[in-house]
C-alpha cells in the first residue's frame, strides 16, 4: 500500500500512463492487498450509483466515531444532515476479526475540458481494502451487509413523501413526471386512532408482520404485498387510519387519483414508477370511475357507456385493467407494497375487486363506541373519568355518531371553555340526534303505513340528523 502511494505521490504525472501498466503488475505481485472501488457515477450515462449511495450511509452510521475529518452535507431526500468521511479520508472497520480499510477518495481530470456542469467533472468513489487471504468473507458476506445495512439506514433517515399522480399530459419521457410529491408529515398514529382497542391492536400487528415477512412471502411463492379495503361512513377515520398506517411503517405513499388516469396503460406506468415501502391508495373508490364489469352489463348500457366514455376526456380505466393493477404480473416489481382502497359504500364495489388475496383484509370503520369515546376524551381533553361519561355511554349506544363529529364537541372553542362544557356539548348533540331518530322512526312508520313498507331499517339518518353530524351532506354527494 505504501509503495502505491509513493507512486502515486512522487512519480510525475506525464509519464505515469506509461508506468502505470507495469507497476500496477508488479505491486499486485507483492502486494498482499486487495482492493475494490465503488464508483458514485457509473454506466454509459453516468447514472449515480445504487452501490455507492449505500455504502455512503454505511459508514455515515458506522465510522464518524473514527473519522478524523468529516464532510457534513445535506443529501437530496434525507431527512437530516449526513455526515461522511471527507475526501482522502480513511477509516478501518474489523468484520469478523478482519480488518478493513474505507478510503474515501475523488478524481479530478488534469485537462480542462468544457462543460455546463463542472461540479460532474469531480469522480467520487470509495476503496475498500483487505488482505487477499479473506477475499472470500469480504466479497461474499461483508459487501452484501454493508449494501444491506446502507439501504435501511437510507430508509430509516430519508424523507417520507406523499405522492400524488400528474396528468399524462404532463410527462415527459426522460424524466420522472408521472407523480408529484410533498414531504409527508401527518401527525396521525394508532395511539390516538380512536376505535375498539382489541381491532386496533390485530391491524398493527398484521401490518408489522407483513413488513417484516419478506423471507416468508418469498417461501409461499407470493408477491410481497398486501391489500386493504377500509369501508365506512365519512368522519369515522379511514384517511386518517391510512396516515397512522403509513407512520407505523415508515412508508411512503402513493394517493393515486383515478379520474385523471386515461386509460389501462396509463395505470400500469404509474404503478412501475411507485417504489417499494409505500401505500397505494384510492379513496372513495366506489365514486373514482365506473368499475362495474363490462361482462355483466347488457349490451344497450355497454353500448352507452362507451360513447359516453369516448365523448368525453374521462377515464378509460377498466375493472380488468384495475385488477391487473393489484396482482398482475406487474404488481410483483418493486415489493414490499400496501395498497389500501376506501368507501362508503362497499356494497356498490364489484365482488371481484374485494375477494381476498386481492384486498386481503377488509376493515369496518364504524361509528364511535365508548371505547373509542374514552380515547378521544383522553387525547382532547386529559381525561380519564368524568361523571358524565355514565350519561354519555348510554347516548352512545342509541345512536350513531362518527368519532369526527365526537372529536368536534370535544374540541374546546375558546381558551375559557373547559371540559365540563365540552362534555355537555356532546351530551346536546347526542340527545338531539336521538330526539330526531325518534321523530324519523315515527314518520317512517307513518309512510310505511301508507306505502305498505318500512324504511325506518335502511340505517340512514334524516337531513337533520345530517345537518347535526355534519358529514351527512359529504355522504349524499359522493353517492
Ligand atoms: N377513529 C378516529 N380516531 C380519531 N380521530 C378521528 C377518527 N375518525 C375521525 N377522526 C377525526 O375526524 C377527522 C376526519 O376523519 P377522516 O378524514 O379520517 O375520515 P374518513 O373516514 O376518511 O372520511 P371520508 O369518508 O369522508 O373520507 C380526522 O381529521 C380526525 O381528526
Ligand atoms: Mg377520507
Amino acid at each position: 500500500m505504501f509503495i502505491y502511494a509513493m507512486f502515486q505521490q512522487y512519480f510525475p504525472y506525464e509519464l505515469r500512463g506509461h508506468a502505470h501498466k507495469y507497476t500496477q503488475k508488479l505491486v499486485t505481485y507483492f502486494y498482499p492487498y486487495i482492493q475494490i472501488t465503488f464508483h458514485e457515477l457509473t454506466g454509459e450515462k453516468l447514472k449515480r450509483s445504487d452501490a455507492y449511495f449505500a455504502i455512503q450511509n454505511y459508514l455515515a452510521d458506522h465510522t464518524t466515531a473514527t473519522a478524523k475529518r468529516l464532510k457534513a452535507d445535506v443529501v437530496k431526500g434525507s431527512k437530516s444532515l449526513v455526515l461522511t468521511m471527507d475526501d482522502h479520508e480513511q477509516v478501518m472497520e474489523e468484520f469478523q476479526g478482519i480488518k478493513i480499510w474505507w478510503s474515501s477518495n475523488k478524481n479530478t481530470p488534469k485537462r480542462p475540458s468544457f462543460s455546463f456542469y463542472p461540479k460532474t467533472e469531480e469522480r467520487r468513489y470509495y476503496t475498500l481494502t483487505f488482505h487477499k487471504r479473506y477475499r472470500d468473507a469480504i466479497t461474499k458476506s461483508y459487501i452484501d451487509k454493508v449494501l444491506k445495512d446502507g439501504k435501511a439506514i437510507a430508509v430509516r433517515n430519508r424523507e417520507r413523501k406523499l405522492y400524488t399522480n400528474n396528468p399524462s399530459d404532463s410527462w415527459y419521457e426522460y424524466q420522472s413526471t408521472k407523480w408529484s410529491h410533498v414531504q409527508f408529515e401527518h401527525p396521525a398514529n394508532f395511539e390516538t386512532l380512536a376505535m375498539a382497542e382489541n381491532e386496533k391492536e390485530a391491524i398493527k400487528n398484521d401490518l408489522i408482520k407483513f413488513s417484516k415477512g419478506k423471507e416468508y412471502y418469498t417461501k409461499i411463492g407470493k408477491p410481497w404485498k398486501r391489500g386493504y379495503l377500509l369501508y365506512g361512513p365519512p368522519g369515522t377515520g379511514k384517511s386518517t387510519m391510512i396516515a397512522a398506517m403509513a407512520n407505523l411503517l415508515d412508508y411512503d405513499i402513493y394517493d393515486l387519483e383515478l379520474t385523471t388516469v386515461k386509460d389501462n396503460s396509463e395505470l400500469r406506468k404509474l404503478l412501475i414508477e411507485t417504489t417499494s415501502k409505500s401505500i397505494i391508495i384510492i379513496e372513495d373508490i366506489d365514486c373514482s370511475i365506473d368499475l362495474t364489469d363490462d361482462k355483466k352489463k347488457d349490451p344497450v348500457e355497454k353500448k352507452k357507456d362507451e360513447e359516453e366514455k369516448k365523448s368525453k376526456k374521462g377515464s378509460k380505466v377498466t375493472l380488468s385493467g384495475l385488477l391487473n393493477f393489484i396482482d398482475g404480473i406487474w404488481s410483483a416489481c418493486g415489493g414490499e407494497r400496501i395498497i389500501v382502497f376506501t368507501t362508503n359504500f362497499v356494497d356498490k364495489l364489484d365482488p371481484a375487486l374485494i375477494r381476498r388475496g386481492r384486498m386481503d383484509r377488509h376493515i369496518e370503520m364504524s361509528y364511535c363506541c365508548f371505547e373509542a369515546f374514552k380515547l378521544l376524551a383522553r387525547n382532547y381533553l386529559d381525561l380519564d373519568d368524568h361523571e358524565l361519561f355514565g350519561r354519555i355511554e348510554g347516548l352512545l349506544g342509541e345512536k350513531e355518531i362518527t368519532p369526527a363529529d365526537v372529536a368536534e364537541c370535544l374540541m374546546p372553542k375558546s381558551e375559557r371553555e373547559g371540559v365540563e362544557s365540552c362534555l355537555r356539548e356532546l351530551v346536546k348533540v347526542l340527545e338531539k340526534l336521538k330526539k330526531k331518530k325518534k321523530q324519523g322512526k315515527k314518520k317512517a312508520e307513518e309512510e310505511g303505513e301508507v306505502n305498505g313498507e318500512s324504511s325506518s331499517e335502511s340505517g340512514e339518518s334524516s337531513s337533520e340528523d345530517d345537518e347535526v353530524a355534519g358529514k351527512g351532506r359529504k355522504r349524499n354527494s359522493k353517492r
